[in-house]
């Protein structure tokens, strides 16, 4: 079976090329998603970073302080380091499960820190880049409830957009400038070439 890696710096658009390859009837395992289901209620890293972090990392609402967390964690390497070290096993043990209940064309594992760890590099066949400059990174996130400071240190904690490009086979432009449309061809054309080659990939 083919299996893509897709990658790219936070607010690339990783999930706006995940979507339109999952509707072309790619299999698609986003470990974002996997990492927002282990820390939910009941989700199995939680009870685990309480145990590190301390009673303060559960909100008054019951549920994980997302904000509080990400204070700790992108400025402070070894709490990062930490929680890395309990997310990263329990994501990889649960894309394999995930692997293999896989019905499509072809896998596509959706990996921020793909280029960040080597073990998603010896689980794919090719990495493709989501390029983006940072200033449109920077945009697109002000949209959401991070301040402009976490936006930078994100970025900056991230692999560098030229160091991650020199792991790329394939690359999504999605500068600004690059409308939705534009990047709906050039998913198309990948899923085009990706679906050809997966028939080289059968077992
Ligand atoms: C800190 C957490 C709880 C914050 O939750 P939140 O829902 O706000 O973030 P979300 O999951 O949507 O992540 C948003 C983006 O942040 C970036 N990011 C997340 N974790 C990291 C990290 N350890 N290092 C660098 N960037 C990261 C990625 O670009 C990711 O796409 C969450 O990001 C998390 O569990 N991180 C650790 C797991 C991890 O390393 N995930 C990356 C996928 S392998
Ligand atoms: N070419 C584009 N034109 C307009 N908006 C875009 C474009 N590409 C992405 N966006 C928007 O930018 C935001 C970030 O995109 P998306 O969520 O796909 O990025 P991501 O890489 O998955 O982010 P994260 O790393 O946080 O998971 C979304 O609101 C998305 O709709």
């Amino acid at each position: 079976m083919l299996k893509i890696g897709l990658t790219g710096g936070i607010g690339s658009g990783k999930t706006l090329v995940s979507c339109l390859l999952r509707d072309f009837g790619a299999y698609i395992i986003d470990t974002d998603e996997i990492a927002k289901s282990l820390t939910n209620i009941g989700g199995e890293a939680l009870p685990k970073i309480v145990k590190v972090f301390g009673k303060r990392v559960i909100g008054s609402n019951g549920l994980l302080d997302r904000s509080w967390l990400r204070e700790q964690i992108f400025y402070d390497n070894s709490a990062r380091a930490s929680l890395e070290s309990i997310m990263h096993p329990l994501i990889s043990y649960y894309s394999d499960m995930m692997l293999r209940q896989y019905v499509g064309l072809y896998v596509v594992f959706v990996v921020p820190l793909l280029v960040e760890t080597t073990i998603w590099l010896d689980k794919v066949n090719r990495v493709c880049v989501v390029d983006c400059d940072k200033e449109t990174q920077i945009r697109r996130l002000s949209e959401r409830n991070l301040s402009l400071d976490m936006i930078k240190r994100i970025i900056s904690i991230q692999s560098d957009r030229y160091a991650r490009l020199k792991f790329a086979d394939d690359i999504i432009m999605n500068d600004s400038g690059i409308s939705k449309h534009e990047v709906f061809k050039q998913v198309k054309m990948k899923h085009n070439f990706w679906y050809m080659l997966s028939k080289k990939f059968l077992v």
